[in-house]
């Protein structure tokens, strides 16, 4: 095939239609949580594999992980774990992508021979920081913008500037930071992400999730436009 015939856009053939944007609900630590999302529509969960969090979970605490139904993607997020534990928690579950929040390197997060999506810290940051972040990790699947600080770790449940979501990046972006049933609808609309995260926003207090928010979640999603 001719080479000019072939160059794509990046983002073009990323971004989604807004009905298609993808919706993981992050800080699960309940089963009835994680069925409540899969029926209200989730198309991936996330675990807070992180002590010092109020959502953390562990192997143990998560042994009804097997049951869940197939065909909605599970995600383990650490913040700067150790390799071991990292593969422990990959041995002993079924995970399917990995998210890093803290200041793992490169070569850390790709080790595990899984997909892994990175967290980009996007307080008082540019599109032209986000970028150059991003081009550190030229094996990510994804990277997740999220409000924190270069020394902080996530999980603020605040918002950052969707202005500076940079665009043309060739890789899916996946928007979280203080994402609610009522706010999610401008930020599908102004950014086009490939995927909308939440956690704090579709809860009752922390690592509890309410169902009624999360299908007002899901609802507003998949009638964005
Ligand atoms: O939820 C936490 O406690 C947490 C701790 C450390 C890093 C990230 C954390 N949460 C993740 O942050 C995003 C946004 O969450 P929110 O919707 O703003 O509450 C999401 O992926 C959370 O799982």
């Amino acid at each position: 095939m001719n080479q000019s015939n072939n160059t794509q856009q990046p983002n073009q053939s990323i971004n989604l239609p807004s009905a298609d944007v993808r919706i993981k609900i992050c800080g699960i630590t309940r089963q009835q949580d994680a069925e409540a999302a899969i029926a209200c529509g989730a198309d991936a969960l996330g675990f807070v594999f992180y002590e010092k969090s109020k959502r953390a979970v562990t192997i143990a605490t998560l042994d009804w992980l097997h049951t869940l139904p197939p065909f909605v993607q599970l995600t383990a997020l650490f913040v700067n774990p150790e390799a071991d534990w990292v593969s422990s928690v990959i041995t002993g579950l079924p995970i399917d992508v990995l998210q890093f929040h803290g200041v793992e390197p490169e070569p850390f997060c790709r080790q595990f021979g899984k997909r892994y999506i990175k967290a980009v810290p996007m307080e008082n940051k540019s599109a032209q920081d986000a970028m150059q972040f991003m081009a550190g990790y030229p094996s990510a699947g994804s990277f997740l913008l999220d409000n924190y600080g270069e020394q902080e770790i996530g999980g603020s449940g605040t918002q950052f500037d969707w202005s500076q979501v940079p665009d043309a990046i060739g890789k899916p972006l996946v928007i979280a930071g203080g994402l609610t049933p009522d706010n999610v609808q401008p930020v599908i609309s102004q950014v086009k992400p490939y995927a909308v995260d939440v956690s704090s926003g579709v809860e009752s207090s922390p690592g509890i999730k309410d169902k009624e928010k999360i299908a007002r979640f899901v609802t507003a999603v998949k009638s964005a436009i």
